[in-house]
């Protein structure tokens, strides 16, 4: 039986002076050890999902579920949380909050009471992992946004949550280290961290994710596998949401002998992309 690590349900939440829902009855519920991957249109509500998730914002309507139980928000709980769910922001600059990059990920490190030893191992190995080392003792605010974008996930990385939500990881790095992020989420995962990521990245999406999420409207439309979601071409054009260019290119209607050449030569593509 699927398990799930975090479950919205019926949840409801409006900004202050807005009219309008940004999430509007939401059921979702995020699979445990899967790497899920949440798209939808620009202001759909993934941001506001996640600041829900971490419980930074408490919903008005609905329940939201950790490991089974209701999400508590007292200090103590949401410590607690905040140390399962790690949350990376769109914008690295509300994740930041120390001098140097180093200062920035040992932060979450020394509230977690762990030794001095242990901290400072993780804290090398993370670096190693990021390509940070050289930038370990840089002032946070001469980095380029690419470079504040790796500290700010790296931040998140090394205190080893069981869920990681990433909003848009990949905004603003270059295609070397967006494969060596990816790689790294692999690697995590791998080791039993559950991934979900929102991004506007479909092409990622389908090599990277085992299952989909799509928001509309501050609601869940559908989830699947990428094949699955990005075969529904009519509701994806009524979203203005567009598959992926591979997907398209393999979903060409051929004969039963031409669909084994064309799964063998759609897997050696996705090998070559080295995202699975
Ligand atoms: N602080 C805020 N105050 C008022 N309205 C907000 C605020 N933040 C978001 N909204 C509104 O809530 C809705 C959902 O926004 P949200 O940022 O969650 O969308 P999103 O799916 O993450 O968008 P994007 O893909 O552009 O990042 C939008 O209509 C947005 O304008």
């Amino acid at each position: 039986m699927e398990e799930y690590l975090l479950e919205f349900e019926e949840v409801y939440y409006t900004y202050i002076g807005t009219k309008a829902s940004a999430l509007n009855g939401l059921n979702l519920k995020i699979p445990k050890h899967k790497k899920s991957a949440l798209i939808g249109q620009n202001g759909c509500g993934k941001t506001t999902f996640f600041l829900l998730a971490n419980a930074l914002y408490k919903p008005q309507q609905g329940n939201i579920l950790w490991q089974g139980k209701a999400i508590k928000y007292d200090s103590r709980s949401l410590q607690r949380l905040r140390q399962q769910v790690g949350l990376v922001f769109q914008d690295p600059e509300q994740q930041l909050v120390a001098a140097t990059v180093e200062e920035d990920i040992s932060y979450g490190l020394c509230n977690l009471g762990i030794p001095n030893t242990e901290i400072a191992q993780r804290i090398e190995a993370i670096l190693l992992e990021f390509g940070l080392t050289e930038l370990a003792q840089k002032p946070v605010h001469h980095l380029s946004l690419g470079q504040k974008k790796r500290v700010s996930i790296a931040d998140v990385m090394v205190l080893e949550p069981e869920l990681i939500l990433l909003d848009e990881p990949t905004a603003y790095l270059d295609r070397l280290h967006t494969r060596n992020l990816i790689n790294t989420l692999n690697k995590i995962h791998n080791s039993g961290t559950t991934i979900l990521m929102a991004t506007h990245d479909f092409d990622l999406v389908y090599r990277w994710a085992d299952w989909v999420f799509v928001m509309d409207n501050g609601k869940l439309i559908i989830e699947g596998t990428p094949k699955d979601i990005f075969n529904q071409q009519k509701l994806l054009a009524d979203l203005q949401l567009d598959a992926p260019l591979i997907h398209e290119i393999f979903s060409v209607e051929v004969s039963q002998e031409e669909q084994l050449f064309l799964e063998r030569l759609r897997q050696r593509i996705l090998n070559l992309f080295d995202y699975r």
